[in-house]
């Protein structure tokens, strides 16, 4: 794996240690008549990984989608390096935020080479149709942007795979190309959706030295993942969203510890949730039922 930090053309730059990177607040999504993402402020900062937890359908994905201009959220703005966002996924790639997706979106009969470099449109003057068409105007500045493609194919290792055609990937290979393609659009914010969704143990252990290494490269990032014990190995800071809403933000430790977590998640209550009075009676009688002298038929 190289970390050659080096980025070309119109990339937005390294940033402050520190520096806040991504800036929501207030972030409302509405549905007609349901609310997916309510009131969500979250920030992340350089040089910092954070996690985004939850429940299936607690908003996780949603919100992403307002962080990336594919939805444009009912309420709230979202910053990037103190400028709000625009509303056009492609403009917020080319501000320095890029993304993956939970199902894998690759151009599957191009090669691992061309699916990286359809990624670096937003990076070159020529754009993706010059891209995808090898005009003349891409073939000037085909070198650099190979070179760059093939950097960050041995930083992800599927440089011996370059010509492959992205479809006869194996699974864990289509993620990390996803990842490739992201990076050669030199973000410096990247949002994983669900990364490891798929792989066996070991692939997940690799990822997450992926996403350290990401990180080392001066990448802020922000992920959704359903496998605690890579969050929590993984992130500098975890939000947990609950029926749209944040309900718990703090390290890994805090996270873990907050019961309230764990009842959103197991679907036990939690000291004065609702339920928690009928629980606490059927607890009781349970006992005393425990306590009672056993008649010799049950023994
Ligand atoms: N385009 C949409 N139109 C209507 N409802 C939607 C839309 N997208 C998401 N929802 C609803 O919003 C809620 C949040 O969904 P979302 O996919 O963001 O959750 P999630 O936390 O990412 O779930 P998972 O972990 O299962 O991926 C769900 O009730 C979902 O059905």
């Amino acid at each position: 794996m190289t970390t050659d930090t080096t980025t070309k053309d119109t990339a937005p730059g390294p940033h402050a240690p520190g520096e806040t990177v991504l800036d929501a607040r207030g972030v409302t999504m509405r549905f007609g008549g349901l609310t997916a993402v309510r009131n969500v402020d979250l920030t992340v900062n350089s040089g910092e990984i954070v996690g985004l937890i939850g429940p299936n359908g607690a908003g996780k994905t949603t919100f992403f989608n307002c962080l990336t201009g594919l939805y444009t959220p009912t309420e709230g703005e979202v910053r990037y390096k103190g400028k709000i966002l625009p509303s056009q996924s492609f403009k917020v790639t080319a501000a320095g935020v890029a993304r993956t997706f939970q199902n894998i979106r690759l151009f599957a009969n191009m090669t691992v080479l061309e699916n990286v470099l359809v990624g670096r449109h937003t990076r070159t003057k020529e754009g993706l149709w010059s891209a995808l068409l090898r005009g003349p105007g891409f073939k000037k500045a085909e070198k650099a942007s190979e070179e760059r493609a093939m950097e960050l194919l041995e930083f992800i290792g599927l440089a011996a795979k370059r010509d492959h055609l992205a479809r006869n990937l194996p699974y864990g290979e289509q993620r990390k190309l996803e990842i490739a393609r992201a990076l050669a659009s030199e973000p410096g914010l990247l949002l994983l959706d669900e990364p490891t969704a798929g792989m066996n143990p070991q692939e997940t252990r690799a990822t997450e030295e992926l996403v350290f290494a990401i990180r080392d490269m001066g990448i802020a990032v922000l992920v959704i993942e359903h496998d605690m014990r890579f969050i929590f190995n993984l992130c500098d800071r975890v939000a947990v969203l609950v029926q749209g809403e944040k309900l718990v933000e703090g390290d890994s430790a805090t996270v873990q510890g907050d019961e309230r977590v764990v009842a959103a998640y197991l679907g036990e209550p939690y000291e004065d949730a609702p339920g928690q009075a009928e629980v606490a009676e059927v607890e009781a009688a349970e006992a005393q039922a425990d306590a009672a002298p056993r008649k010799e038929t049950d023994r």
